[in-house]
């Protein structure tokens, strides 16, 4: 059967985002992707999805060039060749995380958006969903957390947007209501590190009081030293299922889990195989936000998974601003994850909805997650009309890279993102 690498197109969109504050800044007005198309010599296509900074996007153009004319099965060869791509690249930064998440393999996500769209074409030949590629679904409902941030009522100049202001604890609980009420998530995760964390604290307070009994999380990325952290730890006892990210580092992960009685969650510590020994040996977190974007793809993330389950750590996955292909792929996965303990993240709920590049309606929302597509492939196709869409805006917006720092200092001036802060 032909299914050589015949073409690999990759197309930058740019998707409306809301003002949501976080410890670096604030979102800016789009958010960006790149959508990646790999073309079969039997014109089979495959779809995949990744960060839209312009230094990714060089490196993704980089890599398709060296894949082209391998085998849609020869996911190592393609993964070498994505490693040759990068002799000499000696740019850094660039990866669409806004300084969340400085140290990932470069190699590992460059390669993932591939690997994505070879597995989708694989599933779409054998007529089976992707999930049953990864082993064969253990969920066919992957559920999702609602992912709550400070916000301003809409970008400066703008109209309200349609979730409006949330700059205190009585906001966040009205952001939680919506959400909730639309969605049906059944675990909570607030974007912290932006106000003093006795204020945070607070608000985690009132969501537990007005939320009893669901599953709560702070995450300030890295925003406070470890005796801030330990002091946050003590008074959210009983009241978080996890304590994400607190202070920077293994070091001062570590420091703070040797006093703290809820598990330590992260994507910013531990973000690559490499970190993982020291981390183990010291203890460091308990739970491993994995991300297929930056761990490697879905199979790499199987093996985080298995890595997880042999040293005792648990499993929830990372979000960033995305798209419905990643959406997929990451339902894929955590449906055939036997050992994710938790509601993954999604920042689903910001982007507006008709803003896409899938056809309406491939992924249904069900009771709090997504009902995983039991269709070939990922079960998700282009609207290729969309595509355009989104593809006109990010040439219009500007916008060639996150940078949340600068559109905040823009209307703060004084605002800092050193961290830890508090
Ligand atoms: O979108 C944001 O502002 C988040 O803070 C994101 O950049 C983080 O990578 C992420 O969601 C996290 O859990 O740290
Ligand atoms: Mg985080």
């Amino acid at each position: 059967m032909a299914l050589k690498i015949k073409d690999i197109i990759i197309t930058p969109v740019a998707f409306h985002d809301m003002p949501l504050l976080n410890s670096v800044g604030v979102h800016e007005p789009f958010a960006l992707r790149s959508i990646i198309e790999v073309v079969t010599d039997g014109d089979t296509y495959g779809l995949g999805e990744s960060y839209g900074d312009s230094t990714h996007l060089h490196r993704l153009q980089k890599a398709a060039e060296q894949i082209r004319g391998l085998s849609v099965y020869d996911t190592n060869g393609i993964y070498q060749r994505c490693i040759e791509s990068l002799v000499g690249d000696t740019t850094t930064g660039g990866d669409g995380m806004a300084g969340m998440v400085t140290t990932a393999s470069v190699a590992d996500k460059v390669f993932s958006p591939f690997e994505v769209a070879c597995l989708d074409i694989q599933g779409k030949v054998a007529g089976v969903p992707v999930s049953d590629l990864l082993g064969g679904r253990v969920r066919d409902n992957v559920p999702y957390s609602a992912y709550l941030f400070y916000k301003w009522k809409g970008h400066p100049g703008e109209p309200d947007d349609e979730y409006g202001e949330a700059l205190d604890a009585a906001g966040l609980v009205k952001q939680a209501r919506t959400i909730v009420d639309e969605y049906g998530f059944k675990a909570i995760k607030l974007k912290g590190g932006v106000y003093p964390p006795a204020q945070e604290v607070e608000a985690v307070k009132a969501l537990h009081a007005a939320f009893p009994g669901v599953p709560l999380r702070i995450d300030p990325n890295a925003a406070w030293t470890v005796e801030t952290s330990k002091w946050v730890a003590k008074e959210l006892e009983g009241i978080i299922e996890y304590l994400e990210d607190p202070a920077p580092e293994i070091e001062g992960m570590a420091a703070v889990a040797r006093e703290a009685k809820m598990p330590l969650a992260t994507n910013m510590a531990v973000v690559a195989f490499s970190h993982l020994p020291s981390s183990i040996s010291q203890g460091a977190v308990q739970v491993i936000l994995s991300d297929h974007h930056f761990w490697g793809g879905l199979r790499k993330s199987q093996a985080l998974a298995a890595i997880c389950a042999t040293w005792g750590m648990r499993l929830s996955m990372h979000s960033n601003s995305h798209l419905g292909i990643s959406l997929a792929a990451m339902s894929h996965l955590a449906s055939a994850t036997p050992n994710l303990d938790y509601a993954c993240d999604t920042h689903w709920p910001w982007k507006r909805r008709d803003e896409d590049v899938v056809v309406d309606g491939s992924l249904k929302w069900v009771d709090g997650g997504v009902a995983v597509p039991t269709t070939p492939g990922l079960g998700v196709e282009l609207d290729r009309e969309k595509l355009a869409r989104l593809h006109r805006q990010y040439l219009d917006c500007g916008l060639r890279k996150r940078d949340d720092t600068t559109y905040m200092k823009k209307f703060h001036p004084d605002f800092s993102a050193d961290i830890p802060r508090w």
